[in-house]
């Protein structure tokens, strides 16, 4: 097993409000690892401290390390631009822009440089392949992205994420505003992706935990409380709180 991952003593804090608590964690390459806790425990912060959206928020800090292979991207010199093509994210709700179909998927191999016609239909075919989605909507790729179904919308965004190319996808809630239909297809989507990207996914649903991770994070008040194989945590967690977090005694 290889780290894409590996936190180092984190610490996050919003002004007072100190979020994360030490964290140590790996993450492991070309697995899925979902994050599970309550309400407020740090597990959407954790996530976008992985590519450093939390930066956009004043207020915010971090301090430790976090690799991104053997690179700690936490320090200053990072270039956050190659960190965020690197390390994808798809948010809760879709949030498709609010343009056509093709250029949804353009947008970001167009900012990194790409002019080439014939590269980016390529891509955008690609990348509509990749998610499912090329024979539901290849006779009206010029038709805005919005008029697309909620489950449609969200697999248009991890097409997004993936036209250009990142390492890693991470995932916040994916499923939680799509009904079960298509939560069932990005389900099978997150298992199919995960043979070629590392995976982090953070959900409230732990049946959804069971069905898609390799590995589960469960996090309490911004600790991380156990990390280990899926199946050992829901079967024999180590800690008594993870336990009772999973049989549902608080939570
Ligand atoms: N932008 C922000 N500014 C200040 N505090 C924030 C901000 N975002 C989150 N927090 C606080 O940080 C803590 C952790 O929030 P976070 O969203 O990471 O938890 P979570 O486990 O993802 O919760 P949920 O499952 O409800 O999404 C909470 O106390 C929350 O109020």
């Amino acid at each position: 097993m290889v780290n894409k991952f590996k936190a180092e003593n984190l610490n996050f804090y919003y002004g007072e409000n100190h979020v994360l608590k030490n964290i140590n964690m790996a993450i492991q390459s070309s697995q899925v690892t979902s994050l599970i806790g309550p309400s407020g425990c740090g597990k959407t912060t954790f996530l976008r401290n992985l590519n450093r959206m939390n930066d956009l928020i004043e207020e915010a800090r971090a301090e430790g390390r976090i690799f991104l292979d053997n690179e700690n991207i936490l320090l200053p010199t990072t270039d956050v631009v190659e960190l965020r093509k690197r390390v994808g994210m798809v948010f809760q709700k879709p949030n498709p822009f609010p343009m056509n179909i093709y250029d949804n998927i353009a947008y970001g191999p167009r900012i990194h440089g790409i002019r080439n016609k014939t590269e980016i239909d390529n891509i955008v075919e690609r990348s509509l392949k990749a998610v499912g989605l090329w024979n539901e909507v290849k006779d009206r790729l010029k038709d805005l992205a919005l008029g697309l179904s909620g489950g449609q919308q969200q697999r248009l965004c991890i097409a997004r994420v993936l036209a250009v190319e990142p390492e890693v996808l991470l995932m916040d809630e994916p499923c939680s505003a799509l009904d079960p239909i298509s939560t069932m297809k990005v389900e099978e989507l997150i298992l199919d992706l995960k043979q070629q990207y590392t995976i982090v996914v953070v959900t409230h649903n732990m049946q959804q935990a069971a069905r898609i991770s390799d590995y589960t994070a469960f996090f309490l008040s911004g600790e991380l409380v156990e990390l280990g194989p899926t199946v050992e945590m829901f079967h024999t967690p180590k800690d008594k709180r993870t336990e009772d977090y999973i049989t549902g005694r608080f939570g």
